[in-house]
């Protein structure tokens, strides 16, 4: 049942009492992301009295050295030393190895007791922050063990990857739905927790000179640029074995791809949503052995320099191969068999090390066919920019004429950005999908069917790119990729809209 609870003034907060049971409570994104995020819910009252969270992973730790690790964790929010003992007192801390099933014996008592103790009407929201192959065996020892129960509500929510390919991803989606119903299954997408995200649906349903012009009439083609300047980091064991396609194309960028290709909404709900963005993901074409050699490109970071700083080559990153032939950059191009989108090149990139770091969407505009001043010179098209991060905003750029006599025309941008003390205020996304998941609401997660098509689409490629032993390109490290990334748009006439000042720099084109 849904309560409100009161964040101080006369702010009312909906929310629902919760235990929130936390598989991986020792990790890194448990560190990093989650216990910020359950901190921001305690401070606007989503997460008040009526919560508690069970951390469980096989370290010994006490309940004391788990509530230090969480305080360390929230540090940089300033909390007040009472805010911090309110908001500490709710976790506890069992150790606890997934496989085995003496440890759920002990779990259940505990999330009973708890859930007395916080009156919390049975809702549990179980968090799965662990590798992949866990998955399957937490959920069947959840429901074989009872802790889920039968009056409040059982979520449980998947971190990514869900699965290594659609044949892993189908095994692994039985072995969930065995235990949990459709519906109370929430596969995170991270991306789909960021505010420009969740914005490409309010600007297209909102402006209705927009949504006329979002079509093969009127767009040329679409940019998707997830670009990332860190390298792997400590994560080189998971990342050898997955790559740029798996780790970011399969997820955040065919989920982006959904919602700008999707149908228009008269209505918005959740299963709206995710209908159309099935529908979107079902017309992008999956490509044959050669669709994929001619449209998509890979590449491999090596040693590189930017200003003063050096950097190594993936294959010394460690716990990466020194032969291996991961890919982290891909780029490529998906076309949408569907009549609002049929000839539209929806060109993505991404890639680890690159120049700097920028995820953005560019739109851009077919031309006027002939510039009525001068039928000799080319008008720039119309370009609309999402800005995801790290900065927010939008821009459109428009030609006008240029000051003085004749009619020279000239581009100029139309630009909002996020102030930055709104970006403070702005919820981070982890925060934004939990209190979703609080909520019970799965606008902003992928349900079975866009997971499933995602991996046929990205299976399609990998299964090419294994049956090679072609060299893989290499680019330097902190640059914006190999030529070929280049080269696959320069033979449709088009090009990237968005280059860093850095590549005008190399080229001498900006000073300073
Ligand atoms: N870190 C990130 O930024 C992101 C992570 N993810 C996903 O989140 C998940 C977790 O990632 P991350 O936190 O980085 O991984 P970590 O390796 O840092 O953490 C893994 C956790 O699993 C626990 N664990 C491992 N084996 C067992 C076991 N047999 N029984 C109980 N607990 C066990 C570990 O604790 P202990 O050793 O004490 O048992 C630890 O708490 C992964 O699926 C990852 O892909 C997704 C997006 C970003
Ligand atoms: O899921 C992942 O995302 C991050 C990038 O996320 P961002 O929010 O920082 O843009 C990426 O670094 C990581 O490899 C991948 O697993």
């Amino acid at each position: 049942m849904e309560i409100l609870s009161y964040a101080g003034g006369d702010r009312v907060v909906k929310t629902n009492p919760v235990l929130i049971v936390l598989f991986g409570a020792t990790g890194d994104l448990a560190q990093r992301k989650l216990y910020p995020s359950f901190f921001r819910l305690f401070r606007s009252g989503a997460l008040a009295e009526r919560f508690a969270v069970i951390g469980t992973a096989r370290r010994e730790w006490s309940d004391a050295h788990f509530r230090d690790v969480v305080s360390d964790s929230i540090q940089s929010f300033q909390p007040t030393e009472a805010e911090k003992a309110a908001f500490l007192s709710h976790f506890y801390y069992r150790a606890h190895d997934v496989s085995d099933v003496e440890h759920y014996v002990h779990l259940k008592e505990w999330a009973d007791k708890l859930d007395d103790k916080y009156d919390l009407e049975q809702n549990r929201m179980y968090y799965l922050a662990m590798a992949p192959q866990f998955f399957g065996p937490i959920v069947t020892h959840l429901k074989g063990q009872q802790i889920v129960t039968d009056k409040g509500f059982n979520r449980v929510v998947i971190e990514k990857p869900f699965g290594m390919d659609y044949a892993s991803a189908e095994k692994l989606n039985n072995e969930i739905t065995k235990v949990f119903p459709e519906e109370d299954i929430f596969r995170i997408d991270h991306y789909l927790g960021k505010e420009m995200i969740q914005n490409i649906l309010a600007v297209r349903l909102t402006n209705p000179f927009l949504e006329p012009s979002w079509n093969r009439e009127y767009i040329e083609n679409v940019q998707i640029t997830f670009s990332e300047e860190l390298g792997v980091e400590e994560r080189g064991g998971y990342y050898d074995h997955s790559g740029a396609l798996k780790d970011m194309v399969q997820n955040h960028i065919l989920q982006v791809l959904s919602l700008l290709a999707m149908e228009p909404l008269a209505a918005v709900s959740d299963a709206n949503i995710q209908t159309a963005k099935i529908k979107a993901l079902n017309d992008v074409r999956v490509y044959s052995p050669e669709e994929v050699r001619e449209n998509f490109v890979r590449g491999q970071y090596a040693a590189g320099r930017l200003g003063d700083e050096g950097f190594v080559a993936y294959q010394e990153e460690p716990n990466v191969a020194s032969d291996s032939r991961t890919e982290t950059f891909v780029a490529g191009k998906f076309m949408v068999d569907n009549p609002r989108w049929k000839g539209v090149p929806f060109y993505v990139r991404t890639g680890k090390r690159m120049t700097e770091k920028g995820t953005r969407v560019n739109i851009i505009f077919k031309k006027v066919p002939v510039n009525p001043f001068d039928a000799e010179k080319d008008v720039p098209a119309n370009d609309l920019t999402i800005y995801i991060q790290p900065t927010e905003g939008f821009a459109l750029t428009m030609n006008r004429k240029e000051i003085g006599q004749g009619f020279n025309t000239q581009p100029i941008k139309l630009e909002y950005r996020h102030d930055s003390e709104m970006m403070e205020n702005t919820p981070e996304a982890y925060e934004r999908l939990t209190y979703d998941v609080i909520l019970g609401d799965a606008t902003n997660f992928a349900r079975w069917e866009e997971v499933a098509q995602s991996w046929r689409i990205v299976d399609a490629i990998r299964e090419t790119w294994d049956s090679e032993d072609t060299e893989i390109p290499k680019y330097a490290a902190r640059t914006m990729g190999p030529k070929e990334a280049f080269d696959l748009l320069e033979k449709e006439n088009h090009q990237w809209a968005w280059r860093p000042d850095e590549w005008y720099r190399e080229r001498g084109l900006l000073k300073g």
